[in-house]
C-alpha cells in the first residue's frame, strides 16, 4: 500500500478558484512542492513550518477521513497542495473516487506530468508568473498541454496576476495555448493579514483594477477574470 503525505482534509466547502468556482467540494491537501513561489498562500506545505502535521496515509485512509468529515454531503473532491503531481501513485485515490461515484479536481502548476491526470474531471494547470520568482519550463508545459488536449480532458489554465509583468506573462501563456479555457486570478499579496475586512477591501480593489486592465486589452477577449472567492469570504483562514 502506497502512503501519501497529507496536510489537510477538509470540507464540504466551495471551490473558491477557477473553472469550477462555487462547486461544493471537499479538499485534500498534499505536502511537498517542487516550487517555492514568493507569494504562496500555502507555504506551510513546503517550508517546514507544518512538518509535524504531515500524516502518511493510504488512499483508503484518505477516503475514510473524507467520508468521516463530509458524510454524505459531498460528491466532489479537489486535490491540491503543495504539488500533488509529485505523487506518482495518487491514481489509487482516483480509483476509489470512481468506485464511489465521486468527481475530482486537481490544482497543479504544470511542472510535472502523471498519467492519472487522465482520471481527473476538472484539471487546473496554473503556471507561475515572474512575481513568483519561479521560471516556467515551457517545453514541459507544452508536453502536458498536448497530452490533455489529445485526450480531450476537461482542463483550464489559471494564471495569478500581481503586476504588469505578470499580465504580460499571462498573455504569453494564453497566446501559446489559445484553445485552452483561460482564467486570470487576483493575487493575494497579504497572506498573513488577519484583519479580514481590510484584506477583502484591498482584494476587491485589486480585482477591479484587474478587470479594468483586461477590459482595455484587445488580446484578452476570450478570458475569465476571477478573485479567490474563499479569501473574500474567509480571509486567510486555513481549512476552508
Ligand atoms: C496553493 S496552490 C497548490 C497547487 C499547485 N502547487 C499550484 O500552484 O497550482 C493552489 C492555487 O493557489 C494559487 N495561489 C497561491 N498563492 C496565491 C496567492 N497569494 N494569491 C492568489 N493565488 C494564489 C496558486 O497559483 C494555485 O493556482
Ligand atoms: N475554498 C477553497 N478553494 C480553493 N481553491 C483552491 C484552493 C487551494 O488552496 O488550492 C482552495 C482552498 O484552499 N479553499
Ligand atoms: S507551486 Fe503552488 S504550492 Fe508550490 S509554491 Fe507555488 S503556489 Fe505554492
Ligand atoms: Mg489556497
Amino acid at each position: 500500500m502506497n502512503k501519501f503525505p497529507i496536510l489537510e482534509i477538509f470540507g464540504p466547502t466551495i471551490q473558491g478558484e477557477g473553472m469550477v468556482v462555487g462547486r461544493k467540494t471537499m479538499f485534500v491537501r498534499t505536502a511537498g512542492c517542487d516550487y517555492s513561489c514568493s507569494w504562496c498562500d500555502s507555504a506551510f506545505t513546503w517550508d517546514g513550518s507544518a512538518k509535524d502535521d504531515i500524516r502518511l496515509l493510504t488512499a483508503e485512509e484518505i477516503w475514510n477521513e473524507l467520508s468521516e468529515t463530509g458524510g454524505k454531503r459531498f460528491s466532489h473532491v479537489t486535490i491540491s497542495g503543495g504539488n500533488p503531481a509529485l505523487l506518482s501513485s495518487l491514481g489509487e485515490l482516483l480509483d476509489i473516487f470512481k468506485e464511489k461515484g465521486i468527481e475530482s479536481a486537481l490544482e497543479t502548476q504544470g511542472s510535472r506530468w502523471q498519467d492519472w491526470f487522465y482520471d481527473i474531471d476538472d484539471l487546473t494547470i496554473s503556471p507561475k508568473p515572474p512575481s513568483s520568482n519561479m521560471v516556467t519550463d515551457f517545453k514541459k508545459l507544452d508536453e502536458i498541454i498536448k497530452k490533455l488536449i489529445d485526450n480531450e480532458s476537461s482542463f483550464s489554465l489559471k494564471v495569478v496576476v500581481f503586476n504588469d509583468e505578470d499580465m504580460q506573462y499571462a498573455k504569453k501563456v494564453h497566446k501559446r495555448y489559445p484553445s485552452v479555457p483561460f482564467y486570470i486570478q487576483t493575487g493575494n499579496p497579504q497572506t498573513t493579514e488577519e484583519n479580514t475586512t481590510k484584506l477583502v477591501s484591498d482584494l476587491l480593489n485589486d480585482f477591479e483594477k484587474l478587470i479594468d486592465k483586461v477590459s482595455k486589452d484587445d488580446e484578452l477577449n476570450n478570458v475569465r477574470v476571477l478573485p479567490q472567492l474563499h479569501t473574500l469570504v474567509w480571509g486567510n483562514k486555513r481549512g476552508v
